[in-house]
């Protein structure tokens, strides 16, 4: 564990993607996703993240979410958390399929934010997703591990 957790910054990977912890050291995206650009993401959901026959796990779904949110608004903010994330399941999602999700910051003012996402698969709507997010504190993980160590 670092001195000072909220030293904790992300830095492009040896072939130049932003990726979270548990993704960097193989320096792919375990979710499968691709950006295009800070708002399109080529994506395709790995076989092994099936939920039903052919079709993804929500979870999946919910964690792509999660990431491209987060990534349209990286550039204004490197420091955010997601405070709440809303996923409408419109049509399920094939595995090992191209899908293009697209993702836009709809409103910003001071540490609130809100952003929205939509996965698509030739042009078909298959999930939408809605978000909050909020940006750290500056003393957001050293705030966590004392909370954390006065429950031990
Ligand atoms: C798991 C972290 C992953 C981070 C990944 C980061 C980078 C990845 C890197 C690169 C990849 C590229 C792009 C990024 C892609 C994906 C990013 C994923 C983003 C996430 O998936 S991010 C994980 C899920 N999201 C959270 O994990 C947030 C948990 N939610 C909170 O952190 C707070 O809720 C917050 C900040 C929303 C509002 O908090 P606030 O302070 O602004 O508002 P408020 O004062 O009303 O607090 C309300 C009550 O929360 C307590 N509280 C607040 N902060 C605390 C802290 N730090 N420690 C202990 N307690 C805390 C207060 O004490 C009070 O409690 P009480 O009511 O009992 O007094």
């Amino acid at each position: 564990m670092p001195d000072d957790p909220d030293a904790f910054a992300i830095y492009p990977s040896a072939s130049g993607r932003l990726l979270c912890g548990g993704c960097a050291a193989e320096d792919r995206c375990r979710l499968g996703i691709a950006a295009v650009d800070a708002t399109r993401f080529d994506v395709v959901c790995p076989a092994h993240w099936q939920g039903g026959p052919g079709v993804a796990h929500g979870g999946w779904t919910a964690a792509v979410f999660d990431e491209v949110l987060n990534l349209a608004a990286l550039s204004t903010e490197p420091r955010l958390v997601t405070k709440s994330l809303t996923v409408s399941y419109l049509r399920p999602v094939p595995v090992e399929r191209p899908l293009l999700v697209t993702a836009q910051i709809d409103h910003h003012a001071g540490r609130d934010w809100t952003v929205s996402a939509r996965m698509s698969l030739a042009g078909t709507p298959l999930a939408t997703a809605h978000a909050e997010l909020r940006t750290r504190r500056p003393d957001h993980y050293a705030r966590h591990e004392a909370w954390l160590a006065s429950h031990n």
